[in-house]
């Protein structure tokens, strides 16, 4: 058995949190002969709500649980961590965008990124599942610079098994027999689901998504749209924005992290920018990436049609455009 592992979640008296720990302590993520050791970081009000948590740990018995941090205090919850979901954060409530969440979250994730760049290994994994997410994980990582930026990555895995499930449903195959969805972009309503170089076992036979669906029209139109839209979906009929949909996509992320992507097979992740498919550097955009000892690679040469570079300006300028709205916040 290996020596544990710290892993740090914030937001750890919240909903998504609570679904995420116990895929965490299981073994679902780091693997089953991984231990760890829980640093659950809360703001102090939650504090008594966080003990009850910590209670519910104790009474899994799980046995890969060698320790549990629980702490209102960044220094003692990034001490020494090796992978980080950074969750604590507002969710939005109905009629919101997810950018609306900027001004009330942004500067959480400055403060957080300068306690990972004081506290945590340097090899830290940090996952950043908080609104708005892809910019949250840049600005998380501009204020740790002694981590590298590749480090870092937001989420946008929840729009993938969303776009993923959805045309399993639709051409009635269980969901893992659809491979290699892509989602462009920022996990916003200008998101680019895509699935034009995606793949469905069909019977023995896997074809290309356009080909099996046989309607183009509804995967350039009704299906982006739905999918762009399926968090607010969710926060209209639950009240409540998601949360074991989201745990769920935060450990399958981090989980290609540490044990790598399947041959073949890449996922989506919002890693900053390099300027591959023309998008603007320095913007964490998502991207298809393939994983191997931890490090990811932006998948390259998939051929984009002019409606697709279209999608992928829209989502790129709004990207930007949060950016400079962040940066503004953050120095003021
Ligand atoms: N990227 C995605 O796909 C995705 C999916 C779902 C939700 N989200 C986002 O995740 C975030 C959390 O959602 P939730 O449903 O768990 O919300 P929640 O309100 O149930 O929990 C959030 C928790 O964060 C805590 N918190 C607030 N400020 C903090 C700080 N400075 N340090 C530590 N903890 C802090 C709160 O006290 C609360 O316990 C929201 O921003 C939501 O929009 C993202
Ligand atoms: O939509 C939200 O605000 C929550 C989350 O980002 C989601 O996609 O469900």
């Amino acid at each position: 058995m290996a020596e544990p592992i710290k892993v740090v979640v914030t937001g750890a008296a919240g909903q998504i949190a609570y679904s995420l720990i116990y895929q965490l302590a299981k073994g679902d993520v780091f693997g089953a002969n991984q231990p760890i050791i829980l640093h659950l970081l809360d703001i102090p009000n939650m504090m008594g709500t966080l003990e009850g948590v910590v209670m519910e740990i104790e009474d899994l018995a799980l046995p890969l649980v060698r320790g549990v941090v629980a702490t209102a205090d960044p220094a003692a919850a990034f001490n020494g961590v090796e992978a980080a979901f950074m969750v604590g954060s507002m969710p939005r409530r109905q009629g919101m965008e997810r950018k609306d969440l900027l001004s009330a979250n942004v500067k959480i994730f400055k403060d957080q990124g300068e306690a990972l760049d004081k506290y945590a290994k340097k090899t830290v994994k940090v996952l950043v599942v908080g609104n708005p997410a892809n910019t949250n994980a840049l600005i998380c990582s501009k204020y740790a610079p002694s981590i590298p930026k590749e480090n870092f990555s937001a989420m946008t895995r929840l729009d993938q098994n969303r776009a993923q499930a959805h045309v399993a449903a639709k051409l009635g195959v269980p969901v893992d027999h659809v491979k290699n969805v892509i989602i462009w972009g920022n996990h916003s309503s200008t998101q680019f689901p895509d699935v034009k170089h995606a793949t469905a076992q069909i019977n023995s036979a896997t074809l290309p998504v356009y080909d099996a669906y046989k309607d183009t029209e509804y995967l350039k139109n009704d299906f982006v749209k739905t999918i762009q839209t399926r968090g607010a979906a969710v926060i209209a009929a639950r009240k409540m924005s998601s949360a074991m949909s989201a745990a769920k996509a935060a450990g399958d992320h981090m989980k290609d992290i540490w044990q790598g992507t399947k041959p073949g097979e890449w996922v989506s992740m919002a890693v900053l920018s390099d300027g591959s498919y023309g998008v603007p550097k320095d913007v964490m955009f998502s991207f298809p990436v393939q994983i191997q000892n931890k490090e990811w690679k932006i998948v390259q040469g998939l051929e984009l049609d002019d409606f697709s570079k279209s999608k992928l300006k829209i989502t790129a300028d709004e990207l930007v455009e949060e950016k400079e709205e962040a940066l503004s916040i953050c120095n003021n």
